[in-house]
């Protein structure tokens, strides 16, 4: 396969029983995840109307007053949740803020669960908008996509030769991010370099992205080409994060992408990142070593990991 293409893989084996069939999508994710480290998914059961009700959602959240929206905005202690306000954050540290303004929610927490009343890092009660649905429609299109997200990882694992379960135990409290993002339409001076997200890789182990038609996505392929990621109604963009290259020795690749700001068009995009548990152990697999190929990387927890990656996006802003 091309490494210059981002392949399109219909998923719905993985929610079946058919061991050939799931090793069969499970061998074409593999394929891009060592290549590309990108690939767009359908067959994965959210239909367009639920994808529709979805951004509108979002759109009436980025509609409210910004003094209502700064009533739920991130802060040091929110866990990496809440309003993230324009030029908040920087995804290349080395330009000028990104232009766009986000919401983020985390794994919804019980006010009496023993990770939040013990401080644990990551871990904080969700901040919810006073906004009718909103709570919800969020609540629920987080377990849909943290499903999808786990039977990725069953696809991963089967194709990486592990037991499929494998990385069942290590997802079940995820650090995992469901995140709105807004880019208002550009006006005015632009600072040179900014852009809507900058260059980047993801942190986490894989990004389930939504995006609206607008486009803007480009994705740098190993030969250092930027290309489009074009809009595919109804599927997602799915990318590698640089824990799971990590934890595969590197045998994934996660893959440096940008979203360029889109010139007097406004543009929605919900993504969905996959970290795993705090306390899960990334350390190279048992397949991805072998003589001449030792592990390249020390063992280091989720949490830390996480920590670790997150701290210089959002330093300039000192949000969070
Ligand atoms: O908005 C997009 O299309 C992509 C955003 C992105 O790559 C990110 O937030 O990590
Ligand atoms: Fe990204």
């Amino acid at each position: 396969m091309s490494e210059q293409n981002i392949p399109v893989i219909d998923i719905k084996s993985l929610y079946g029983m058919d061991r050939q069939e799931i090793a069969r999508t499970a061998s074409l994710i593999g394929d891009a995840c060592r290549g590309i480290g990108f690939f767009y998914i359908k067959g994965h059961g959210l239909s367009l109307d639920d994808i529709e009700a979805l951004f509108a959602t979002s759109r009436d959240f980025f509609a409210l007053a910004e003094d209502v929206k700064k009533q739920v905005e991130i802060s040091p202690s929110t866990g990496n949740r809440g309003y993230v306000p324009m030029r908040g954050e920087a995804l290349d540290p080395s330009k000028p803020a990104d232009l766009k303004e986000a919401f983020n929610i985390g794994l919804e927490l019980a006010a009496d669960d023993p990770e939040l009343v013990t401080g644990a890092r990551f871990r904080a009660l969700n901040l919810w908008p006073d906004q009718p649905g909103f709570r919800e429609t969020m609540l629920d299109y987080f377990e849909t996509a943290l499903d999808i997200g786990r039977r990725l990882h069953m696809a991963f694992a089967t194709e990486l030769g592990l037991d499929a379960d494998h990385f069942e135990d290590k997802l079940d409290r995820p650090l995992a991010t469901l995140r709105l993002l807004h880019y208002p339409p550009q006006r005015g001076v632009v600072e040179d370099g900014q852009m809507g997200a900058g260059a980047h890789t993801d942190y986490g182990c894989v990004t389930l992205l939504l995006t609206d038609e607008v486009g803007g996505l480009e994705v740098r392929t190993r030969t250092g080409d930027w290309i489009k990621a074009p809009y595919i109604p109804g599927a997602f963009v799915c990318n590698i994060g640089d824990c799971l290259m990590r934890w595969t020795n590197d045998t994934y690749v996660s893959t440096p992408h940008r979203v360029v700001s889109p010139a007097g068009r406004e543009r929605y995009s919900i993504a969905f990142f996959l970290d795993p548990n705090p306390d899960a152990i990334v350390e190279c697999l048992p397949t991805c070593s072998g003589p001449g190929n030792p592990a390249r990387y020390d063992p280091i927890r989720g949490d830390d990991y996480l920590e670790s990656r997150l701290n210089p996006t959002y330093k300039a802003s000192g949000l969070a």
